[in-house]
């Protein structure tokens, strides 16, 4: 754990895994729309999303996304990480209302380069509307304890 209490990435394992669940609210998606500027009629406009094939309006896939983000940075890994990718699959739209529960499961860890793979999938009750593959950068102790050292004044 690094003082965050974040696992570093000599504390990971493939197989761990966490989970966080948000619900999307009416207040989220319009937020979201003023913070990224994506206006989307799909998501605002009810008369414009009720003829299209969802017949209602529905959540922007990146507002549904960033709740694999929260799961990455608030459980597993946890504070500290950083995002070097993320793959999508957008599965099945999420309606303003919808509880997502992103899961997070740790792939694979390359120790040596502070990296590790993480399978992301987000659920509406059973069904998974998001999968994909995140690739993280995490704290670690040998670099912790070399820029220590890098910091400690040189005796002559
Ligand atoms: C600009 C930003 C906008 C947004 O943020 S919109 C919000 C985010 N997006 C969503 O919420 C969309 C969620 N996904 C869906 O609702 C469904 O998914 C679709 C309506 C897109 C497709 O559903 P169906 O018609 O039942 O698809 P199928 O019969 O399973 O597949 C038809 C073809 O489409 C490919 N496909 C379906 N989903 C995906 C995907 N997510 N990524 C890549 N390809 C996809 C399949 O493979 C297949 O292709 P092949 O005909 O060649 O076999």
């Amino acid at each position: 754990m690094n003082d965050l209490n974040g696992y570093d990435v000599e504390d990971l394992q493939p197989g761990m895994n966490a989970c966080f669940s948000k619900t999307i609210t009416e207040a989220d998606i319009v937020m979201f729309a003023g913070v990224s500027g994506d206006t989307n009629a799909v998501h605002l406009n009810e008369e414009f999303a009720a003829t299209t094939r969802f017949g209602a309006r529905i959540a922007h896939g990146f507002l549904t996304a960033s709740v694999i983000s929260a799961a990455v940075a608030n459980r597993l890994p946890g504070p500290g990480t950083v995002y070097l990718g993320q793959q999508l699959r957008f599965k099945v739209p999420v309606k303003p209302g919808d509880t997502v529960h992103a899961a997070v499961t740790v792939l694979s860890v390359e120790v040596a380069k502070a990296r590790a793979v993480l399978s992301t999938v987000c659920r509406v009750k059973d069904t998974v509307v998001i999968e994909g593959e995140a690739t993280v950068m995490i704290t670690s102790r040998a670099q912790r304890a070399a820029s220590e050292l890098q910091a400690m004044p040189s005796v002559a």
